[in-house]
C-alpha cells in the first residue's frame, strides 16, 4: 500500500512541483498518473521510491515511512519496488540476463538462486529465448521487456513506470500494456505516469490527474481527459 499525507515538494532552484498531495494506493491497484508536461508526475511517482525527498509531508511504501527510513534500510524498501523507464536504461555492455541478474547479486542471492529466477523472470515476459542477446541486438519492445524483467526480479510488491511507453510504436505499446496487465493480474499494484491517450481510455484504470503539483482529479475507471 502506497499513502501520501499532505507531501509538499520544492526543488532546490524553487521550482514548486507538488502542494499538498495526499492520496491512497491500496495493494493491487493499477493506476495510471496523467496531466500536462510540468505537471508534477515525475515527481509524485519519484518519490514513492525515495529518488526524491518530500520538501514536507509524509509517504508510506508497505508499511515503511519512507522519509524516516535509515540509509541502510533503503535497499530493503528498493526490493519492494520496481522501477521501468521510458528510456529503458539498460547497462549496454551486459547481456539481457545480466541486465536482470544484476539487482540479485546486488542482494548477494546464490548463483543457483539468481539463475533460476532470471530464467523464471525472462520467460514471463517473453523473453526465454534472448538471455544472451545485447540490449542494442533487441528492439525497443524487447528492451522494455527486459527492463520489466529486471524490476521484476525480487518479486515486488509495487511497480512504478514512468512512460513506459513512450519510445514505442502504437502496437508495441499495446503488447508491453498487456505485459503489464498480465502482472497486474498476479496481484503487484501498478502505478503508471503516461501521456498516452488511447491507452488510457481503453483498458480503463483508476486515474489520478496531476495539474501544477495537485491531484485534481481520482476516478475509478477514468479516462486521460486531455487533448494529445
Ligand atoms: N530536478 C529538478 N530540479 C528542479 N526542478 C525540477 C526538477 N525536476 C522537476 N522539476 C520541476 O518540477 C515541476 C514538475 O516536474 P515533473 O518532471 O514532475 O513533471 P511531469 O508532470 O512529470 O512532466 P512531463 O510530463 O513533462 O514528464 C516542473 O516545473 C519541473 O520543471
Amino acid at each position: 500500500m502506497i499513502e501520501m499525507h499532505d507531501v509538499w515538494k520544492t526543488y532546490p532552484n524553487g521550482a514548486v512541483a507538488l502542494q499538498g498531495v495526499s492520496i491512497r494506493i491500496d495493494k493491487g491497484e493499477f493506476v495510471y498518473v496523467v496531466g500536462p508536461s510540468g505537471a508534477g508526475k515525475s515527481t509524485f511517482i519519484k518519490l514513492m521510491y525515495r529518488e526524491e525527498r518530500p520538501s514536507k509531508g509524509s509517504i508510506f511504501v508497505n508499511g515503511f515511512n519512507i522519509e524516516r527510513l535509515k540509509e541502510r534500510k533503503i535497499p530493503l524498501l528498493r526490493r519492494q519496488i520496481g522501477v521501468v523507464f521510458q528510456d529503458f536504461k539498460l547497462l549496454p555492455n551486459k547481456t539481457v540476463k545480466e541486465n536482470v541478474a544484476f539487482a540479485l547479486e546486488v542482494i548477494e542471492a546464490s548463483p543457483k538462486k539468481i539463475k533460476s529466477r532470471v530464467a523464471e523472470v525472462l520467460e514471463l515476459v517473453g523473453l526465454g529465448d534472448k538471455a544472451n542477446a545485447l540490449p542494442n541486438e533487441l528492439s525497443g519492445g524487447q528492451q522494455q521487456r527486459v527492463s520489466i524483467a529486471r524490476a521484476l526480479i525480487n518479486n515486488p510488491s509495487v511497480i512504478i513506470a514512468d512512460e513506459p511507453t513512450g519510445n514505442l510504436d502504437p502496437d508495441t505499446s499495446w503488447d508491453i500494456m498487456r505485459l503489464f496487465e498480465e502482472i497486474n493480474n498476479r496481484g503487484t499494484t501498478i502505478v503508471m505516469a503516461t501521456h498516452n491517450k488511447e491507452i488510457v481510455n481503453t483498458l480503463k484504470k483508476r486515474v489520478l490527474a496531476v495539474e501544477g503539483g495537485q491531484i485534481v482529479r481520482d476516478q475509478k475507471r477514468g479516462v486521460y481527459g486531455y487533448e494529445n
